[in-house]
């Protein structure tokens, strides 16, 4: 798959053994985040991966920060995103099969890095069940965004 990843300084530690990880499995990743410890601020990160979704550059996006709420915040404000902040794999499976997430939220400081790679694995290998009742939320989901403009 091609993936983007983008972080803020409270999770680059976790966006370099996610990104090594993805790698080593073959994915393309389009790294966007920051790389070191300086304070940054999340939303910058967060719209960048978000505009490569919505633009269909890369089939989904991941974005970490401390606790990954402020990004999935941030990111939820972009139209067409549907960013889910998950702490367990069953979060991660339901909210594709359920909600057609198209980006991952994580948090470094709130969850483990075992139950984070393998919260990453359970999205990016979980397809969208494409159940009418889920579709039609999303639906509606979307006219809310349309009434926002
Ligand atoms: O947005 C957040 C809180 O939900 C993230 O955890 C940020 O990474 C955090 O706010 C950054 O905090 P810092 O004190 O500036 O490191």
């Amino acid at each position: 798959m091609k993936i983007a990843i983008g972080n803020d300084h409270g999770a680059y530690v976790y966006k370099n053994e996610i990104l090594d990880m993805l790698v080593k499995e073959g994915h393309e990743v389009i790294n966007v985040g920051c790389d070191g410890p300086e304070s940054v601020d999340y939303p910058d990160y967060a719209r960048k991966v978000a505009d490569l979704v919505v633009n269909q550059n890369v089939d989904c996006g991941i974005l970490l920060c401390g606790t990954g709420i402020g990004i999935s915040i941030a990111a939820n404000k972009v139209k067409g995103i549907r960013c889910a902040l998950c702490t367990d794999t069953t979060m991660a499976k339901l909210t594709r099969e359920h909600n057609d997430a198209n980006i991952l939220a994580l948090g470094q400081r709130t969850t483990g890095i075992e139950t984070a790679k393998d919260i990453v694995h359970t999205f990016l290998n979980t397809p969208f069940s494409n159940g009418e009742r889920h579709i039609k939320r999303i639906q509606k989901i979307k006219e809310i965004e349309e009434k926002n403009l």
